[in-house]
């Protein structure tokens, strides 16, 4: 048997995107558990922030216009009015030719626009000297500068980062609507592997490790995991754990069994799971060939291949597309890779993207990318290395000295 029909790595994407949407009900949230979280609302701002104007500084509020000049050498001269209190109204209108005292955060009086300085002040008594000038507005943080009442502050269907928590906190709203973290679920298949703190191995077994990569990957994006263990190559058994696994989560991940040997029984298990079944079995990727990607019932299912540095890779260039749609994420992911020089002749296929893992050094201020070869099986060519570069489908390969792009992993 064949791999029918390979896909490239974009029709893959655009397979994703177009089978896959947010799927589960918003849910109301606090604040402090927000983080991290997709925003399901558009935040309409009811509040103006600040809702007076502040001084950005301790110093003496004044109309600029009468600080016009002022110099160390020709200072100007004001009549200290008042002072200014933290947390209280500063209703004592500022005339002409007067300052007042005002701390950091503190509201401007009424007839004030700018503020000096303390460091650029002399205080005689209820005389000030003023050394430096200023233009209206300076010093200042005018009401509304931060936020409008009305304003959309944030948009549904981005990730809340800390400072979008902060424009939260600063309008009042205590509470958003959330997509639910997406579950995902493990199962590593295949009759050789078993559990890692077995303490002796028998001939041809292998202890787990896609089972514990996987689901810290699925961890460090966000996600709750289940980690269902390893099963037998069983139709039966593999049928009935996946099933039950399938129904507890929003992606089901499946290990091994996904290329077309006698005993693969992976793509069997996606197809009676439920219809459509089979979207995309095998795709132009280098590792990572004989990844299967399935729908049933409406939720996601992936095989990933079974060769450990493979199931990693195909779980970052797929898993995480398949969970940026269930969390309903609209923005477009931020392509964070770095730009650096890579230090050896890579030759690739035209036809296939490849994915070459690197380790990073810095080689007279400049970062290069040492390629670390080995086979997808070794999980310590992961180990080894920061990031990988992808050579994509169109180009033969990459020359020595060429600038690549690293996605480093994290
Ligand atoms: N005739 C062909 N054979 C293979 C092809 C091919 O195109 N034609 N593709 C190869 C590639 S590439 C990969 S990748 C693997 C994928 O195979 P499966 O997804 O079916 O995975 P398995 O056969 O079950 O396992 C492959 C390999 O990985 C080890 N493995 C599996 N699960 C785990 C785990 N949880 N922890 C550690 N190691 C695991 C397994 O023991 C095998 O050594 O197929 C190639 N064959
Ligand atoms: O493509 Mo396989 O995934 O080389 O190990």
């Amino acid at each position: 048997m064949k791999f029918f029909n390979v896909k490239t790595v974009p029709e893959t994407h655009d397979i994703i995107r177009e089978h896959f949407q947010a799927t589960k009900k918003p849910i109301t949230v606090a604040l402090s558990n927000a983080l991290g979280m997709v925003l399901a609302e558009e935040i309409i701002s009811p509040e103006t922030v600040p809702p007076f104007a502040r001084s950005t500084v301790d110093g003496y509020t004044v109309k600029a216009k009468d600080t016009y000049g002022a110099s160390e050498s020709l200072p100007g001269f004001l009549d200290i009015t008042g002072k200014i209190e933290m947390g209280k109204a500063a209703d004592k209108l500022l005339q002409e030719g007067q300052a007042q005292y005002i701390p950091t955060g503190g509201m401007l009086p009424p007839g004030a626009d700018s503020v000096v300085m303390v460091e650029h002040v002399e205080e005689l008594g209820d005389l000030l000297n003023v050394y430096r000038q200023v233009a209206p507005g300076e010093n200042v943080i005018q009401a509304g500068e931060d936020v409008q009442a009305g304003d959309v502050v944030l948009r549904a269907g981005r990730r809340l980062r800390p400072q979008d928590l902060g424009v939260l906190s600063a309008i009042g709203i205590t509470e958003v609507s959330v997509f639910p973290r997406p579950v995902v679920g493990i199962l590593s298949t295949g009759d050789e592997i078993v559990p890692p703190d077995k303490k002796e191995l028998s001939p041809g077994e292998i202890r787990d490790i896609n089972g514990i990569t996987i689901s810290a990957a699925a961890r460090a994006y966000g996600a709750t995991v289940i980690d269902a263990g390893i099963v037998k190559d069983e139709y039966d058994e593999f049928f009935t754990r996946a099933k039950e696994l399938f129904e507890k989560v929003d992606l089901l991940l499946l290990s091994g069994g996904s290329s077309v040997g006698t005993r693969d029984f992976t793509v069997h298990v996606l197809e009676a799971l439920g219809e459509p079944g089979i979207l995309v079995h095998g795709v132009a990727v280098k590792p990572g060939k004989p990844t299967i990607l399935a729908k049933a019932q409406g939720k996601p299912v992936l095989g990933l291949p079974g060769h450990p540095a493979s199931a990693m890779i195909i779980f970052d260039l797929f898993a995480i597309p398949v969970l940026r749609q269930l969390e309903g994420l609209s923005t477009p992911a931020i392509d964070h890779r770095l730009s650096v020089r890579i230090a050896r002749n890579i030759p690739s296929a035209v036809g296939r993207t490849d994915y070459v893992r690197v380790k990073l050094e810095n080689r007279e201020n400049e970062l290069w990318a040492i390629p670390v070869f080995g086979k997808s099986g070794l999980i310590t060519t992961m180990a080894e290395s920061d990031g990988m570069v992808e050579i994509p489908a169109s180009k033969e390969g990459i020359l020595e000295g060429e600038f690549v792009r690293v996605k480093l992993f994290v």
